[in-house]
């Protein structure tokens, strides 16, 4: 009797994880919608509620873990790595990390602006590329991953090639060549909430901080999408734009990421 209850709570818990682990995330990562239901709402909040800590402590957990110090390729595999075995987490990651790796190595940018550090993951991809004496501003509004993206970046090395700055992207552009002395960037990363993409491309414009020659890079364009940036950078003259297909992050659904010149 107390045998076959055993046996059968033992086997729904086997169900119940396989389900968890493998039948749920293979099935949902074809939809753009039920994989970030699944992996961004669903077992965030689970794994938060079961260790009582949240998903970029549980990153930076598996970086010190299991990157190298000073080493910034450890340090993107091991998130990678993280993202892929044990939990999903809105970094660009690695399949359009490498797009994003060839555009700034083919720029060769000498000050570059990020949108959106989150963990520094793709903050710690460009750094690691940049020339010497080269400027990298990040900027984060969430205190808790500011924190942890500065020892992500700390852990890689970099923190003399990057200023993580801590607030609002409206808040902020204004303020760039005032005080942070920057007058234009070469490169723009856009990967901060999709409905700031439009609001803070005009606030850059006005404020004149993208010169001829100046590239946006902007993550998510189709999941979840920016229609209204992807329409203003395609209709406009001052831009030459061109996409990247590519997939979400850690997933097969597809995403990409538009690459604008801006024309001046
Ligand atoms: C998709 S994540 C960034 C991922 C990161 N670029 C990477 O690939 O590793 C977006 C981040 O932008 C931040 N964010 C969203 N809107 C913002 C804003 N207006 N100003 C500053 N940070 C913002 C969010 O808190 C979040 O951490
Ligand atoms: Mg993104």
């Amino acid at each position: 009797m107390w045998h076959a209850l055993i046996y059968s709570c033992a086997g729904g818990a086997a169900v119940l994880y396989a389900l968890y682990r493998w039948v749920i995330p293979a099935a949902v990562q074809y939809h753009a919608g039920l994989a970030l239901l699944w992996h961004d709402y669903f077992v965030e909040r689970l794994l938060d509620t079961l260790t009582q800590s949240t998903r970029p402590q549980r990153l930076l957990g598996a970086v010190k873990k299991n990157a190298t110090r000073g080493d910034p390729r450890s340090v993107v595999k091991a998130i990678d790595q993280f993202c892929r075995q044990k939990e999903w987490a809105m970094n660009v990651g690695d399949e359009k990390g490498c797009i994003l790796d060839s555009v700034v190595s083919e720029l060769n940018p000498a000050t570059v602006l990020e949108l959106g550090t989150y963990c520094g993951y793709s903050t710690v991809r460009i750094a690691s590329m940049l020339p010497p004496h080269a400027k990298l501003i990040t900027l984060e509004f969430n205190p808790d991953y500011a924190a942890v993206a500065r020892q992500v970046i700390a852990w890689a090395g970099l923190e003399d090639k990057v200023q993580l700055v801590e607030g609002a992207s409206g808040d902020l552009i204004p303020k760039m060549s005032e005080q942070f002395e920057v007058e234009t960037f070469d490169l723009v990363f856009l990967d901060h909430w999709k409905d700031r993409y439009l609001p803070d491309t005009k606030l850059m414009e006005e404020c004149g901080l993208l010169k001829k020659g100046s590239v946006l890079l902007a993550d998510n364009v189709i999941c979840p999408g920016t229609p209204e940036y992807l329409e203003y950078v395609r209709a406009s003259p001052r831009y030459e734009s061109q996409y990247f297909r590519s997939h979400l992050e850690y997933t097969k659904v597809e995403d990409g990421l538009e690459k604008s010149v801006f024309l001046g």
